[in-house]
């Protein structure tokens, strides 16, 4: 690449990282081609919180303006706790996204979280929960096709943006409405769930809008590390976001942020912003609540276009990537300092 702005400085570099994460940095070096070169001390961590610290570190260097790439050491001087306290094998740490209502980009962000989590170095997969209407299928280009099984139990289909996915949209003919009910809809849903997915790390789960039954039954039952509280800055939908706030509170899922989606329209000719429906609420109801502000993504038609192309806007380097990558960092970073991930 030809580094045509001035070099990020090392110290500038390091201040993007998260408090905890900067204790760790033990060198930081930037080459004359903008690569980044960060040695972390990894003491204490296990396998899983190993790949998350170095995902949390490229997801938050390599947006910086210079930065052609990022390459990260780690060393630890204290060993790694012992095989019976590591969370591999206890099978992926769930992330529910959720919304209060329908319609707000639920699934567009589960994509492109699971997407931009995965860019990160993570082992990501996504389950589509939208019995009702699912989506994952077209926007992670893998419509038309049918899992796999062995012991009853199936294989995720692999996308070719490196996230394992399953769908009802898999299982059944497109554009068939689903008119199932309660159990049949959440014994569906858990087979999705409790499929083969060996050594993911995080599993996405895209959740049917709303906080009725199947969302409350989903929830209880895989018990999702964390939850992702997606809404548009409209007043109405903030007040459906609260519901899944209190969805998620009832089933003792700690909220890891909210993030705007629809936040200020991006003009497609001129690249103005304006705010058809407001901008910022989410960030001021998340404030309200006490709840992290994970980042928001602009109204955009090239977001609405790659998404029906089956590209997921985070699997390139556009700025509509950039949004969801700085969103999945955040994640990353929330998973980072979850017990699960931490020796
Ligand atoms: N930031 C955005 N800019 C432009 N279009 C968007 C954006 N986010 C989502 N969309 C578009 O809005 C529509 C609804 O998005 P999406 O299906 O992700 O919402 P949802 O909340 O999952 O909806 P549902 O409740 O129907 O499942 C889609 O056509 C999608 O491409």
């Amino acid at each position: 690449m030809t580094q045509d702005r001035p070099l990020p400085q090392p110290d500038a570099l390091k201040a993007l990282l998260p408090a905890a994460t900067q204790a760790r940095v033990q060198s930081l070096r930037v080459g004359d081609d903008g690569a980044v070169t960060a040695v972390l001390d990894a003491s204490g961590l296990d396998a899983l919180g190993r790949e998350v610290l170095e995902a949390e570190v490229k997801a938050s260097l390599s947006p910086a303006p210079g930065v052609s790439a990022v390459r990260v050491g780690l060393v630890a001087d204290r060993p790694a706790p012992a095989a019976g306290q590591a969370p591999a094998s206890a099978g992926p740490l769930i992330i529910a996204v959720g919304s209060g209502k329908g319609g707000v980009g639920k699934s567009t962000l589960s994509a492109n979280l699971a997407v931009a989590l995965a860019r990160q170095g993570l082992r990501v997969g996504l389950v589509d929960a939208d019995i009702y209407g699912p989506s994952q299928p077209r926007l992670l280009s893998t419509e038309g096709r049918r899992p796999e099984a062995k012991d009853s139990k199936m294989f995720p289909i692999p996308s070719p943006f490196g996230v394992g996915v399953l769908s009802m949209g898999h299982l059944i003919d497109a554009g068939k409405a689903i008119a199932w009910r309660g159990p049949m809809a959440a014994g569906a849903l858990g087979q999705l769930v409790d499929a083969w997915w060996g050594d993911t790390q995080v599993l996405v789960i895209d959740l049917p809008p709303g906080t009725g039954d199947v969302q409350l039954t989903m929830v209880q039952k895989h018990k999702p590390a964390g939850a992702v509280i997606v809404s548009t800055p409209q007043d109405l939908a903030l007040i459906d976001a609260t519901r899944a706030m209190d969805l998620f509170a009832q089933a003792g899922v700690p909220v890891i942020g909210m993030v705007e989606n629809m936040s200020g329209y991006m003009c497609p000719h001129c690249g103005n912003v304006s705010d058809p429906f407001g901008c910022g609420g989410v960030e001021q109801a998340a404030a309200e609540a006490g709840l992290p502000f994970l980042g928001s993504v602009p109204l955009d038609l090239a977001i609405r276009q790659a998404s029906d192309a089956g590209q997921p806007p985070a699997a390139g380097d556009s700025p509509q990537g950039a949004a969801f990558a700085r969103i999945a960092a955040r994640v990353a970073d929330w998973l980072a300092h979850h017990p699960a991930a931490r020796g």
